[in-house]
């Protein structure tokens, strides 16, 4: 198995292009916690070994629907089905014992009095916990899968790093060769080295067991390199369900795109697929609305050039080592549309190089790749 960049972003067993059935299908589903509703009218599909990470704003009710898929809720409507079983819906229920799912929680729930050995053995099957030999090979075959010298076995969990932790909590919810897998923020606790190394252990871990999975982060970039979907959440309804590059290029709305990635947000007039806005005339993909837009761009679109009509002085920056994030004021200028140039525009972009961050230094800009157009007031 190759490692691939942080995570996945996992080519389908069967290629790309063709349609898997789902492994997961999740439809109409609400549920409430007294009068506060906290899934609404919820669809969502995954197919066989794939992985979809779930983000939203703390309280948009995503561990809610993995509590949901696990079968720790019970929706007040819609339907839960896995496999080719419906587990919860108005004439169906599974409980979650039976639905065989693995669930990894952001601190791992390691039985902290119990050995590694054994709290990997809890994991397994009732028929699989008999004979010393046969367990001791299951916990060794389990401590090989997610990559954790067999040496382990008899420690402590407060022995053990934060990343060996989640591992074991990985590998004692593989126990049961779950065909479906629920991870709720399990790399939150790591700091950023042993985050993406986890990350990418696991990752791995469940494209060679083609295991599905649903993935709750905050992290946007860790959403949008682990899974080969990535679903937004809102309070408590999905708004946007995309391939990671779909999401982060044509987020649906202006809230999408913010909670995604950094933006630049500039007010522009659209005519055709050109908008002008202070940053000149910049190409729209698809546009859906016409005359007074937001048009959003990332900042990595906007380039530092040798020479270019498009001018801005430098503000401030913030150094990150490999880049910094640089404010700037973009000046007006003649390719400028006049109806923008009244208010300065200030924007933020990001830069390799730290030495442009000095304060008051002029700059030639040019924006690369295409702008996402939006209404100029989304209530109107
Ligand atoms: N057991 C509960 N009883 C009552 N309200 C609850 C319960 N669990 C969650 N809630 C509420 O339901 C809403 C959704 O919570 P949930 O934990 O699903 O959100 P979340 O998106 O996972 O948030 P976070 O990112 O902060 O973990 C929140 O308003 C929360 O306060």
């Amino acid at each position: 198995m190759t490692a691939r960049n942080i995570g996945s972003n996992r080519s389908t067993p069967d290629g790309p292009g063709r349609i898997r059935p789902s492994h997961l299908e999740i439809r109409g589903v609400s549920m409430s916690y007294g009068r506060t509703r906290v899934l609404d009218d919820v669809d969502l599909a995954v197919p066989h070994a794939g992985i979809t990470a779930v983000v939203g704003a703390s309280g948009s009710g995503k561990t809610t629907l993995l509590r949901v898929i696990a079968g720790f809720e019970r929706p007040a409507q819609g339907t839960v089905v896995l496999g080719d079983q419906t587990v919860a819906g108005p004439a169906a229920w599974t409980p979650a014992h039976r639905r065989g799912v693995g669930y990894v929680t952001q601190d791992g729930g390691l039985f902290p009095h119990l050995s590694v050995a054994r709290n990997i053995r809890f994991g397994l099957p009732r028929a699989d916990r008999t004979g010393r030999d046969r367990l001791r090979a299951r916990v060794d075959e389990l401590l090989d899968l997610v990559a954790l010298p067999r040496s382990v076995a008899d420690r402590r969990p407060d022995q053990l790093s934060g990343g060996q932790q989640q591992r074991v909590a990985i590998a004692r919810a593989m126990a049961r060769k779950p065909a479906m897998m629920l991870l709720d923020e399990p790399f939150s606790a790591l700091d950023t080295g042993l985050r993406t190394a986890t990350r990418q252990a696991i990752a791995e871990i469940l494209t060679a067991s083609q295991t599905t999975a649903v993935l709750v982060t905050h992290d946007q970039a860790e959403a949008l390199s682990f899974a080969n979907e990535v679903a937004v959440m809102r309070e408590g309804r999905l708004v946007q369900v995309g391939a990671p590059i779909v999401v982060y290029t044509r987020p649906r709305d202006l809230g999408v795109a913010n909670l995604l990635g950094d933006t630049i947000i500039l007010d522009a007039m659209l005519e055709g697929s050109l908008a002008s806005c202070a940053l000149g005339v910049v190409p729209v993909r698809r546009p859906t609305v016409q005359g007074r837009v937001k048009l959003l761009l990332r900042p990595e679109q906007v380039h530092v050039v040798v020479d270019s009509p498009i001018r801005a002085t430098v503000e401030g920056a913030v150094y990150f080592g490999p880049e910094s994030t640089v404010r700037l004021r973009v000046e007006p200028h003649a390719d400028a549309d006049p109806r923008f140039v009244d208010e300065p525009t200030v924007i933020t972009i990001r830069h390799w190089n730290a030495a442009l961050g000095r304060a008051g230094a002029q700059i030639a800009l040019r924006v690369v790749g295409e702008g996402v157009a939006f209404p100029a007031d989304p209530v109107a």
